[in-house]
């Protein structure tokens, strides 16, 4: 078992996000995790990170419970939503500081060629456009070899030649037994890439397993039309 979360829950203020949530994820699979906007994604991954302190609940990551435990954070390779990386620093540079800051070894030339990065090398990030600097994002994510993925809406931004290269960069770490854990809003790269939903509604997994069922449970025919049909039949 790769992640394992019991009664989990989170609220800011007045705003309880997670209600007691429980999930397990199994070694090796690539499940998405979705829920309409402001159901609690984020707040789960940064729970999962240890960047968001639950108010009740348990987590353990491969088998270690993470409170009061950073240790773990190291094998986890963590694509955030949005990057904020000092602007005045050349892409090679961004690279290199990532690099010492793991102190892990790491293979960043395959993946720069693969996103076709080399003439964005000597430039600074803040010269970038948003493509780009998500392409440079997922080379800093899947530069290391941390048996969990956690991506948060690694689309964003990019062109099909690079989707296509992020969709087969994930199914390649799937086959070398690495579980992926992605938030995305794409239904067709869900689709295409996920074995296992986690679906998030008012603060609980409302539903977890594959599409099939998924299809099954809402009796539709379309995947978008039954995350659709979850949706508003939870608010009708
Ligand atoms: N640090 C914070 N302080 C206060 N409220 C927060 C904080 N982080 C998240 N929230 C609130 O928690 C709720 C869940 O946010 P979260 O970002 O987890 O949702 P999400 O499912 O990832 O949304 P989206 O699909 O829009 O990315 C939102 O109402 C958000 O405003």
């Amino acid at each position: 078992m790769t992640i394992e979360i019991n009664n989990l829950h989170k609220q800011f203020g007045k705003n309880q996000v997670l209600k007691g949530v429980d999930l397990t994820i199994e070694k090796g699979n690539i499940y998405a995790v979705l829920g309409p906007n402001g159901s609690g994604k984020t707040t789960l991954i940064k729970s999962i990170l240890g960047m968001v302190i639950p108010d009740k609940g348990k987590i353990s990551v491969l088998n270690e419970s993470i409170k009061k435990n950073w240790k773990y954070r190291k094998k986890i390779d963590y694509l955030p939503q949005i990057a904020n990386f000092p602007p005045n620093i050349k892409v090679k540079e961004l690279i290199g500081m990532i690099k010492d800051l793991r102190n892990s070894s790491s293979e960043e030339e395959e993946l720069i060629d693969l996103f076709g990065l080399e003439p964005f090398l000597n430039k600074k990030l803040s010269t970038l456009s948003g493509g780009t600097k998500q392409k440079v994002n997922i080379v800093l994510t899947f530069m290391f070899d941390s048996p969990l993925i956690i991506l948060d809406e690694p689309t964003t931004g990019l062109d099909p030649k690079a989707l296509i290269s992020l969709k087969e960069l994930i199914q390649k770490e799937k086959t070398n037994g690495k579980t992926v854990l992605i938030t995305s809003h794409i239904m067709q790269f869900v689709e295409e890439v996920a074995d296992e939903i986690v679906y998030l509604l008012e603060g609980e997994i409302y539903f977890k397993g594959s599409i099939e069922k998924l299809l099954e449970q809402t009796e539709q025919a379309n995947f978008e039309h039954a995350i659709a049909a979850i949706t508003t039949g939870s608010h009708a």
